[in-house]
């Protein structure tokens, strides 16, 4: 199907990756798109874990890149509100930088990959990935839909509404972000796993045709066929580079149990494990997000730490070649 089969490594040709196949590795230390501390420690504690050797192992040359290790020195002295929206400008400011570090690497036919940091970080990572590659298209695993609007969010939090600045929906045209241009289409986007998506959002989804897979239909029709269903909507031909843009509670809780949104119901470890594996054998992806691991939320149980720790730096391993057999 896809060559030999080394290590049990499958040799999937990379369509968007220059050779040798490269990853970079953003660690983004970052939590002001939601108000739980912790998540900004997600990148140091999958970096303790092993992720980069494991991906050397893989056969991946690995780059870290360390910029967005401490972006503290982005926050801005004053911050206020901006109607319900809070921390706007540090999070604009991150998401800016981010962007550029990101284009940046992928440019150079790198795949990226940043690991959160809350899943409003997505602005500059998918700001980035499609000054790269315009035609891109984005599978999104979230329990939620992040897609509210400064008019539709109820809780403020700008990891709730990243997609709605990346799509340039109403009233995201605000002066703080203006660096971040309307940059994703809805027929390029689809989701996987949602399941606790709020009233605002649900018309944001139907208004604009957006494709997305619930749990209902992971369990009507299998994991399999949801995700060839959400290749074939957002990459018919596939021609289009993929970003997988993968929020760790789209898995269900008892999975990955150390985050700050929880929603019981989720996918199973070998569900959310599928997807990646099958977006390897595409040949298409060029970035992966993991975001929303929050160390400090396992409440000091090893276990659930471990757990969640593991699972993030799984994922990556089958998104990024890894194999069973
Ligand atoms: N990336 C996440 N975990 N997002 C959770 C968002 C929850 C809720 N919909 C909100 O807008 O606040
Ligand atoms: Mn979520
Ligand atoms: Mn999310």
């Amino acid at each position: 199907m896809n060559g030999k089969l080394i290590n049990g490594t499958d040799e999937a040709h990379h369509k968007f990756i220059a050779q040798p196949k490269t990853v970079s590795i953003l660690g983004v230390a970052f939590s002001g798109g939601q108000a739980k501390g912790g998540v900004e420690n997600g990148p140091q504690t999958l970096a303790e874990f092993g992720l980069h050797q494991q991906l050397r192992d893989l056969d991946w040359n690995v780059t870290v890149d360390a910029r967005c290790q401490d972006l503290t020195h982005l926050q801005p002295l004053s911050d206020p509100d901006i109607g319900k929206l809070k921390k706007p400008r540090y999070v604009s400011a991150v998401c800016e930088y981010l962007a550029n570090v990101v284009e940046e690497h992928a440019k150079r036919g790198e795949l990226v990959l940043t690991i959160g940091g809350d899943h409003s970080l997505a602005m500059g990572t998918l700001g980035g990935t499609t000054r790269a590659h315009p035609d891109l298209c984005v599978i999104w695993v979230d329990a939620h839909a992040d897609i509210n609007t400064p008019l539709t969010t109820d809780s403020g939090n700008l990891h709730g509404c990243p997609l709605a600045f990346l799509l340039g929906l109403e009233g995201t045209d605000l002066p703080e972000f203006s660096w971040l241009s309307p940059c994703l289409t809805p027929d390029r986007l689809v989701y996987i796993g949602l399941r606790d998506v709020d009233q605002g959002e649900k018309r944001i989804l139907k208004q604009l045709g957006i494709k997305a897979f619930s749990m209902t239909e992971v369990d009507r029709y299998g994991i399999g066929q949801v995700v060839e269903m959400a290749l074939d909507h957002v990459n018919p031909n596939r021609d289009r580079p993929i970003h997988l843009s993968y929020d760790v509670d789209g898995l269900d809780p008892s999975v990955a149990p150390a985050t700050g949104t929880p929603v019981r119901g989720g996918l199973t470890f070998r569900e959310g494990h599928y997807i990646c594996e099958r977006l390897h054998e595409t040949g298409l992806l060029c970035a992966m997000d993991v975001m929303e691991v929050n160390p400090a939320l396992a409440h000091g149980d090893i276990h659930q730490l471990t757990q969640t720790v593991a699972v993030g730096c799984s994922l990556v391993r089958s998104a990024l070649g890894e194999t069973l057999l």
